[in-house]
């Protein structure tokens, strides 16, 4: 029984074993530096402001609230998924990704490029989020990095098929997942919220870091023209 070592294991709820490069580090930030990068984010997000996403074509409003930290954030209208360099109500820039998620991102991502987006998921009493796959990035081969502050949560993962079978685990405030490797493209979704666990977010809840990087960095794209070779360059 290989999972008897797996420091994942007193997490799991139920359900099938965990996808290969899925990692979860539980208490992975302790309660200083939750504080800190808590009140880093929501200054941030308090001079930015919240926006309310919505569901491509129906235009049915998700039931969390978002913001973005870096030169790129995602967001989601009427026309559908993307990543662009300002916010959707304001037009203005996103604040800037804080030092420490850069840091974390260093120590735990495994891939050498910075991440270009933090997204920010404000989650009050009853907000959730659908089983969905992050895709709507260039650059697949980096991972996905996830941070989790306030409430529990009980986060679901399953395969790279929708209805493959899953299992649901707990996050709690200062975990950290990473979803890289096989488990990049693993649809997950968070099914619910537990209020009250939880004393970190003003007002209740949980919010969700998730670090992301976007594009394919020159370098490594295939398509990208050397210096030189540019036609008539
Ligand atoms: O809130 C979470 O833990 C997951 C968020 C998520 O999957 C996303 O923002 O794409
Ligand atoms: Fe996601």
């Amino acid at each position: 029984m290989s999972h008897l070592n797996d420091p994942q294991q007193h997490s799991l709820v139920s359900g099938k074993p965990l996808p290969a490069g899925f990692r979860h580090l539980p208490g992975r930030l302790d309660a200083t530096a939750q504080e800190g990068l808590l009140a880093e984010v929501l200054a941030s997000v308090g001079a930015a402001g919240w926006f309310q996403p919505t569901m491509p074509r129906s235009g049915r409003p998700l039931s969390v609230r978002m913001c973005n930290l870096g030169s790129l954030g995602w967001v989601s209208d009427k026309e559908g998924y993307r990543y662009q360099p300002h916010h959707p109500d304001t037009g203005c820039p996103w604040p800037p990704l804080p030092a420490s998620l850069l840091e974390l991102w260093q120590a735990v991502a495994g891939y050498p490029h910075p991440p270009e987006a933090c997204l920010v998921n404000l989650y009050r009493t009853g907000a959730r989020m659908g089983l969905h796959q992050d895709r709507d990035e260039a650059d697949l081969s980096a991972p996905v990095v996830s941070v989790s502050l306030g409430d529990d949560a009980l986060f679901r993962i399953g395969g790279t098929n929708r209805r493959d079978p899953g299992r649901t685990i707990v996050l709690r405030s200062g975990d950290v997942v990473v979803l890289g490797g096989a488990s990049r493209l693993c649809f997950h979704g968070i099914d619910r919220i537990l209020p009250g666990t939880s004393a970190l977010v003003p007002g209740g809840g949980r919010i969700n870091l998730t670090l992301r990087r976007v594009s394919v960095p020159p370098a490594a794209s295939p398509f990208s023209p050397q210096p030189g070779t540019r036609p008539g360059g």
